[in-house]
């Protein structure tokens, strides 16, 4: 998305040759989509009468529809390169033409299997002379935007033509009610003829497109299985991005197999071809308003979360789907699943190009675009089959009787799969474990931000020590790890600021003795953002394995020496610190409370930046923490920092053994059975 605002895909067009090409891609486009519900709703309707005969029939139109590529496409592209690409996408049109002009003349199931081979195996020539002729016409810099205009052509023209479609059939019907229709045996003919149309206008613009070179270097078309097998070993390796394709190729899945049964569906509940139009349009529509308006819904919530939970919406909705035998309320089901389709793949595409690093990240594209691929055709190539076995039940209930058909089943099982997938990437990505979901929903309906985390809900213990200069923290967090070890603890001692790699830049910043210009307000945002690093890559991970993890100041520091040493809003420096930690709260702060005049003269060496500040400055610090603590004396424990060091520790082991866990987790004792437990 962020290259809109690089190059204006409106330049793109400025270029006649390319203006004049991606015209022809965009009638063609239209013509794809056509064809592909004309020939559906025709087979659909050639052997209506028969359930299982007529899913079987639908399904062979989706598998004669994308076995070529499969089978055919890397040496298809191998030939297109020995011929001149213009004369190339020019007869290509024009046998398109020719061949789907035929079908509904012939107006046989056979021929139209035939038909729809050969204009499948004609297409693997025109589109890679096609993609090969697009970086010919546009320069390096305006490759980016052609291909979105390119992408937006081939799916925004999805629910055009699904309009098209209806509005064509409804026509078709008037005119057969006037004068009897000879093509075909119903209306899909004339859309079938627009269809052709589309390709010969297609012939029209590229005949006259004079600047599309001979050939120029090869082109070249990898074996989609090659591509899915390859993009796996590196993109199987990144839990995120597993989770993300996990989730996305789900959310494609369901779609498909709304697309896959919704001819012999819609017939079923007493629809014909222009309902079939609007149902299949209805998924296009809603994926459409997904992807624009879905993110600006729930603004506050987190996009891992809302990933996941789409695709479980969608699920439920795919279930709903699969058991509500009302046409209108199906139409409108539709438009939300898609709407959560369109969500989830959007998302998606964002979350890896925002998080996944730069050297995979073109690789997990590509993986998944031809990851879609196969599983489109798994899906749709699967679904009818699958219907035509169950065939067509109905349940008596004492008066009532209830269909339930093989359709009836797939959307069900599309839709438990989706909520399984959904749930899983829920799980797998969640970046607030330990608030609930509906916790964070009703604050995000709300428009709240980040609800505090109630401590309890993650696993491990986190502990941190707080206090002012000089207090004794270092030395007690370092005792008291100790003893945590001599236990069987896994415990990760750390400490703020730069405990990571940024971290310890922005502690070269923020403790520089000489750097005297930093403004309050940056320098709670640089704790702020060295706290994020540090929650994110050292506390969280560590909590989630399960370890002790303690550390050397945390967000109290912030409330006290920015808020209330630097007179800041207290609110303000809460707000950013809940923000940049998630809301993770200790389940255990120690405060060391020391008089700064005690502990400013322990220490040795030149005073940094804060610790040359004046006594007042760190004075309010002190009352500041001492405040905190009271505030909340279930989650604090103060000791008086004058005392010897043996005492303080003995008070610190006396409060922290009343929240250790068990040093075995009751888990792994189940799983040991007889191991003898941990001691000294
Ligand atoms: N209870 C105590 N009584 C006297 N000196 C102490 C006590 N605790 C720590 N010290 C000493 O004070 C100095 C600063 O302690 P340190 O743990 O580094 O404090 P902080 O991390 O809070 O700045 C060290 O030299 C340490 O040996
Ligand atoms: C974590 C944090 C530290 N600080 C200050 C307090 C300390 O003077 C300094 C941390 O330096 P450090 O050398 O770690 O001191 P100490 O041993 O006392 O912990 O940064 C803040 O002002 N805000 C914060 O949020």
């Amino acid at each position: 998305m962020t290259a809109l605002g690089r190059s204006r895909p409106t330049h793109v067009l400025a270029n006649a040759p390319f203006r004049r090409l991606w015209m022809a891609m965009s009638v063609c486009s239209l013509g794809d989509w056509l064809n592909l519900l004309a020939l559906t709703a025709l087979a659909g309707n050639l052997t209506q009468g028969d359930y299982r005969v007529q899913s079987l029939a639908v399904g062979g139109v989706f598998v004669a529809k994308m076995l070529p590529a499969v089978l055919l496409g890397p040496l298809a592209g191998v030939f297109a390169d020995r011929f001149d690409r213009r004369l190339t996408m020019f007869c290509a049109d024009l046998a398109r033409f020719a061949v789907v002009l035929s079908i509904p003349f012939v107006g046989s199931y056979q021929w139209l299997i035939i038909a729809t081979v050969l204009v499948e195996c004609v297409n693997l020539f025109w589109v890679p002379a096609k993609e090969a002729t697009v970086p010919n016409l546009v320069p390096k810099a305006q490759l980016e935007s052609a291909n979105q205009l390119n992408l937006l052509v081939t799916y925004g023209t999805a629910p055009i033509a699904a309009m098209l479609f209806a509005a064509l059939s409804v026509a078709g019907d008037l005119i057969a009610g006037i004068v009897p229709f000879p093509l075909g045996r119903d209306a899909t003919g004339l859309a079938l003829i627009v269809n052709a149309c589309a390709y010969l206008v297609s012939a029209f613009l590229i005949f006259t497109l004079r600047d599309i070179p001979k050939r120029d270097g090869a082109i070249s078309t990898p074996s989609v299985l090659k591509q899915v097998v390859e993009g796996w070993r590196f993109v199987g390796r990144d839990r995120l991005v597993r989770g993300l394709v996990i989730g996305m190729l789900g959310a494609f899945a369901a779609g498909g197999a709304v697309v896959g049964v919704a001819k012999v569906y819609v017939e079923a509940l007493g629809g014909g071809d222009a309902a079939y139009g609007v149902v299949f349009g209805a998924v296009f529509v809603g994926m459409a308003l997904g992807m624009f308006f879905g993110l600006r819904l729930l603004r506050e919530l987190s996009r891992r979360r809302l990933f996941g939970l789409a695709i479980t919406v969608a699920g439920l909705v795919l279930v709903a789907i699969a058991l509500v035998h009302n046409l209108v309320i199906v139409v409108m089901l539709t438009v939300v699943l898609g709407a959560c389709a369109g969500i989830a793949w959007i998302i998606g595409y964002t979350l890896i190009g925002l998080e996944v690093d730069d050297a995979i990240r073109g690789r997990t594209f590509s993986f998944l675009q031809s990851t879609a691929r196969v599983t489109l055709l798994l899906v749709v190539s699967l679904a009818n089959p699958l219907a035509a076995i169950f065939g067509l039940h109905v349940l008596a209930l004492g008066e009532f009787s209830y269909r339930f058909d093989g359709t009836n089943l797939v959307l069900l099982i599309g839709g438990a799969l989706a909520v399984g997938v959904g749930v899983l990437a829920l799980r797998h990505m969640d970046d607030r474990k330990g608030i609930s979901l509906a916790a964070d929903l009703i604050a995000a309906v709300r428009g709240e931000q980040f609800p505090t985390e109630a401590a309890e809900h993650v696993p491990g213990l986190f502990v941190a020590f707080e206090g002012g200069e000089g207090s004794g923290k270092t030395t007690q967090s370092r005792l008291i790890a100790i003893w945590l070890r001599d236990q069987g603890f896994d415990v990760v001692q750390t400490r703020e600021p730069g405990s990571t790699k940024i971290g310890m830049r922005l502690r070269a910043i923020l403790l520089d003795a000489a750097e005297r210009g930093l403004s309050a307000r940056s320098e709670a945002l640089l704790y702020a953002a060295d706290r994020a690093e540090h929650v994110e890559k050292v506390i969280r991970p560590a909590l989630y394995r399960g370890s002790l993890v303690i550390t050397d100041r945390y967000v109290d520091s912030s409330l006290a020496y920015q808020g209330a040493g630097r007179a800041l809003d207290p609110k303000d420096v809460s707000k950013i610190n809940a923000w940049a930690t998630g809301g993770l709260v200790p389940h255990l702060t120690v405060l060391i409370d020391t008089p700064p005049e005690v502990g400013l003269t322990r220490l040795g060496g030149a005073a940094d930046r804060i610790e040359s500040e004046p006594l007042e400055f760190h004075e309010r610090v002190r009352k500041e923490f001492r405040a905190l603590a009271a505030a909340a004396p279930e989650r604090y424990v103060v000791v008086d920092g004058t005392l010897p060091q043996d005492v303080i520790t003995r008070q610190i082991q006396d409060r922290i053994r009343e929240i250790l866990p068990d040093p075995v987790p009751r888990e792994s004792e189940d799983i040991t059975g007889t191991m003898p437990a941990i001691r000294d």
